[in-house]
């Protein structure tokens, strides 16, 4: 099966090689061309532009970082929407908001092409490994016919009905873990502040009711202050942003997330928006860096 992978960021990257290894013909664009090379070394081909990606291949799959990055793919200047026809699939796998999904689902249908959208579940180490979960909403014909791919990039997959449902999915899961990230900082801190072993916090959590593989995964490197990038923080606060404005939407009063969003724009105003969505730690201790990202 011949794919176009659009976007080979730290999710990205990781799902094309997948791909790759199991197979699959994948034809790479990145905005920063460079970053193809890695995968060109493996086996993969380049393509110049999304819309020579999409003129090469059935199927194009795209993980990008924003909704603003996913809408500049589809409809800017060499965009997919150039080459998108009848009988092509688009497969958006970033997360974005219902709105932005809807747009580029309407936009690719009006020119007879097929879209899902497809936003997963799992970070980077589930990409590497194939274990990611997939949260698809759409055209259910393609839906069955990128099944082979999701079976590489996934250990589930769900299919959720009309082109939205995937990205409001996402963005209530990440919502809750990003509120779930500021409770694990919090007790951190108050641990560490009140004289206990902020590792045996992390041993007694680890053995109750809220054990969970993120507290695991990511409780001893908060400890040691290390914060390389599987989820970068940006992004947290960015589905922080999108999860509340659905909330808006639908009158649904969030204050949990919306003081947890707080915390992760403090952490960007302190310059750690690309470090690990880990590194709000550091805006509830109060301490970072000094710049934006
Ligand atoms: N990292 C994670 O754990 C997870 C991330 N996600 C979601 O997946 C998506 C990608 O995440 P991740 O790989 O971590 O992000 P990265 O920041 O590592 O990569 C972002 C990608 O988007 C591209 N990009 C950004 N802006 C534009 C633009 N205007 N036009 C074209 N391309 C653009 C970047 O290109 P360039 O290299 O040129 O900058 C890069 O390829 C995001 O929506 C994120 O929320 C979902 C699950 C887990
Ligand atoms: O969107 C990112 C999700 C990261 C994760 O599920 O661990």
């Amino acid at each position: 099966m011949e794919v176009g992978f659009l976007g080979l960021g730290i999710m990205g990257k990781a799902m094309a090689r997948n791909l790759l290894r199991n197979g699959f013909r994948v034809t790479v664009w990145n905005r920063t061309l460079s970053k193809c090379q890695e995968l060109v070394s493996e086996g993969a081909s380049v393509g110049e532009t999304p819309a020579s990606v999409v003129k090469k291949c059935k199927y194009t799959i795209a993980m990008l970082s924003d909704p603003s990055a996913a809408l500049s793919v589809v409809f800017d200047k060499d965009g997919v929407l150039e080459e998108i026809s009848s009988g092509k699939g688009y497969i958006d796998m970033s997360t974005v908001d219902a709105d932005t999904s809807s747009k580029i689902s309407e936009a690719i249908t009006k020119k007879g092409g097929y879209f899902l959208e497809a936003p997963v579940s799992g970070s980077k180490k589930p990409a590497e490994d194939g274990q990611l979960v997939i949260l698809a909403a759409g055209g259910k014909e393609l839906y069955e016919e990128i099944t082979p791919a999701f079976n590489v990039l996934g250990k589930k997959s769900f299919f959720l009905g009309e082109v939205g449902n995937g990205a409001k999915m996402k963005l209530v899961v990440n919502m809750i873990m990003g509120s779930m990230m500021n409770a694990l900082s919090e007790g951190l801190c108050l641990a560490d502040k009140s004289g206990l072993n902020p590792q045996t916090l992390l041993d007694v959590l680890d053995l109750g009711g809220v054990a969970n593989p993120m507290f695991k995964l990511k409780g001893p490197a908060m400890i040691k202050g290390s914060y390389a990038p599987a989820f970068p923080l940006k992004h947290q606060q960015k589905d922080m942003r999108l999860a509340l404005a659905l909330g808006d939407e639908h009158a649904v009063s969030m204050p949990v997330a919306a003081t947890a969003n707080e915390a992760f724009k403090k952490a960007r105003g302190l310059g750690l928006g690309d470090h690990d969505f880990s590194a709000v730690f550091e805006a509830v201790k109060g301490k970072g860096s000094s710049g934006d990202a």
